[in-house]
């Protein structure tokens, strides 16, 4: 039997949504989609560590030594930063949503969607009270996670301010998607943007010339980008493209080697093997009334690349899919 075929009768014969536990006994959730493509997500940071295609490959980068353990947030996936990017505030690296324990939302409002898909995982996270005193904001987070019947993986954020006063946040998805050489990746979609640069101080630049290509450490604000972008993976002739709705910036970023072995949770060599590109609301952050609803949506595709003797031509790839 084919991989192909085994893998779609195993998928058939398992349940679409598994509760199970990961690394160190914590509750990871596995869904299933008929033709055999699946995916995890932890309850630890409501954190998707795994999105395999219909032939089992997996799609995502996460580290060799990822720390599957509180409070450290776990290296590769798509950890979810909320209430603040980066640094740009008063919480920690990222905030902390990263680090929490989400619960499964077993009665969650209605989300539009045109799929018929079974695989999916509604997640909640709600401030505790420790949260309230570092970030005095009473919300409502719930996150979908959703397989498609093609095996595209989508990821739904709503955040509902509950509390009597308005509120701000910045927003990202770092989504780590596995690369084969980071030298043979190109990103599209991004050109001639302007950017802020978090290795200059994010002094304001615009991009110039080609599609993005990596020489070194990387680590860009996008602003105001598309709602599509591609990662051309020459080697694997492999195309993500990444589709975001209500996340105007986009954040690339690879630590390349002195960053890696700076880093305790990576592997010295793992940078040529990932690359980060994250759908994200920076710039401008989301102001929230009490009562409102902001909402963030991330959807991605794994696809083969068009490729015609030596040539990627970037107006086919994003056309074609
Ligand atoms: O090590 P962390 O907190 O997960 O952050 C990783 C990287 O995340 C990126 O989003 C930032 O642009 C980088 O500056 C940062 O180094």
């Amino acid at each position: 039997m084919s991989s192909d075929k085994s893998a779609a009768v195993a998928a058939a014969t398992l349940p679409p949504v598994d509760l199970r536990k990961g690394v160190n006994g914590l509750d990871k959730v596995v869904l299933r989609e008929a033709r055999g493509s699946s995916a995890e997500v932890y309850l630890y940071g409501g954190h998707v560590t795994s999105w395999k295609n219909d032939h089992g490959e997996e799609l995502l980068f996460v580290s060799s030594k990822a720390i599957f353990k509180p409070p450290k947030a776990i290296r590769g996936g798509i950890p979810i930063c909320f209430p603040q990017f980066s640094n740009v505030g008063t919480l920690e690296q990222h905030g902390f949503a990263r680090n929490r324990i989400w619960a499964i939302d077993t009665d969650p409002p209605p989300l539009p969607t045109n799929s018929t898909s079974k695989a999916y995982v509604n997640l909640i996270l709600k401030p505790s009270d420790e949260d309230l005193k570092i970030w005095p904001h009473r919300f409502e987070f719930r996150l979908r996670v959703a397989l498609g019947p093609g095996g595209d993986l989508m990821l739904t954020s709503r955040i509902r301010n509950t509390d009597e006063k308005p509120f701000s946040f910045t927003f990202a998805y770092h989504t780590y998607f596995s690369v084969s050489d980071i030298s043979e990746v190109r990103v599209e979609g991004l050109e001639t943007l302007d950017y802020l640069d978090n290795l200059q101080n994010r002094e304001r630049c615009t991009e110039q010339g080609d599609a993005i290509t990596f020489e070194g450490e990387f680590d860009k604000i996008y602003l105001g980008t598309p709602t599509k972008i591609a990662i051309i993976d020459h080697e694997k002739k492999r195309t993500f493209v990444i589709r975001k709705d209500g996340l105007p910036d986009a954040v690339v970023w690879n630590p390349w080697d002195k960053k890696a072995k700076a880093m305790t949770d990576f592997g010295d060599e793992e940078y040529k093997y990932m690359l980060c590109v994250e759908s994200a609301a920076i710039e401008k952050s989301i102001t929230l009334k009490p009562g409102e609803e902001w909402k963030g949506r991330q959807e991605l595709s794994a696809v083969p690349s068009s490729y015609c003797s030596g040539q990627l031509d970037p107006e086919k790839v994003l056309q074609s899919c």
